[in-house]
């Protein structure tokens, strides 16, 4: 089986305050993880070392059997844009341009191509077909977050990351939402990494690692 995800002995440091400590992880193309544990234990701090905002002090993080850790050779940004897409809990969908535009940046970024076919299918696919050339403010917070999701799987990652995308959401939402995301996911084989204080996504993807609040050492 294919790796999607591989964090070796990851060491994570701000300051003194150590946040992850020999951490490791295997996550296969196609398998999910959510990443569970109480405010502060580290979960964003996660996420932002397998998309690149942070590196760490110590240890490797393979994506798609690359090295994005090792600073020593260049590539890493391509590496991700190919592989990794991110659903931030604030969407960040760019607000000057229509939601099919959006969709097009990202492919170009990532695939040096837009292909307005799979977008319009892709819209379609999360009923949001009908608002392809608005603009992200005048949609709905359910259809802003079809259209985050749709523009996450438009480059056929293969990793999702996603940062709470259910906490905001009631029972009937949240349910539709991990239905999509993993439906899709499973149609193209890419691997959902969750960060999330919501259990009940619990019931839509078994596998969970559970972060521990790290002690501030004393001063
Ligand atoms: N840039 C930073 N500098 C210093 N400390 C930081 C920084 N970013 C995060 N922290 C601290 O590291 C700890 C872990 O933060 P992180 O955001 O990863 O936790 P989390 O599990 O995602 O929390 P939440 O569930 O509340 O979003 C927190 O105590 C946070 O205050």
């Amino acid at each position: 089986m294919p790796v999607a995800l591989d964090l070796r002995c990851v060491d994570k440091a701000y300051g003194d305050r150590i946040i992850l400590q020999d951490f490791s992880v295997t996550v296969d193309k196609g398998e999910h993880l959510l990443l569970l544990g109480p405010s502060g234990s580290g979960k964003t701090t996660l996420l932002n070392l397998i998309i690149g905002l942070l590196k760490p002090n110590r240890g490797t993080i393979m994506i798609a059997g690359e090295d994005v850790a090792d600073t020593s050779h260049g590539g890493h940004d391509a590496i991700r844009r190919r592989h990794v897409a991110v659903i931030f809990q604030t969407l960040r969908l760019i607000s000057a341009i229509s939601i099919r535009d959006n969709l097009r940046l990202t492919q170009r970024l990532a695939l040096g191509q837009a292909d307005d076919k799979a977008i319009d299918h892709m819209l379609d696919a999360l009923g949001i077909g009908h608002r392809a050339s608005a603009q992200p403010r005048s949609l709905s917070q359910g259809e802003a977050q079809r259209a985050a999701i749709a523009r996450a799987l438009i480059t056929r990652p293969t990793l999702i990351v996603a940062d709470e995308p259910t906490s905001a959401l009631d029972d009937g939402n949240a349910m539709r939402v991990a239905d999509l995301l993993l439906h899709h996911a499973a149609v193209q084989g890419s691997s959902l990494i969750i960060a999330t204080h919501d259990r009940r996504l619990q019931d839509f993807i078994p596998r969970s690692i559970t972060l521990a609040q790290t002690a501030t050492p004393s001063t």
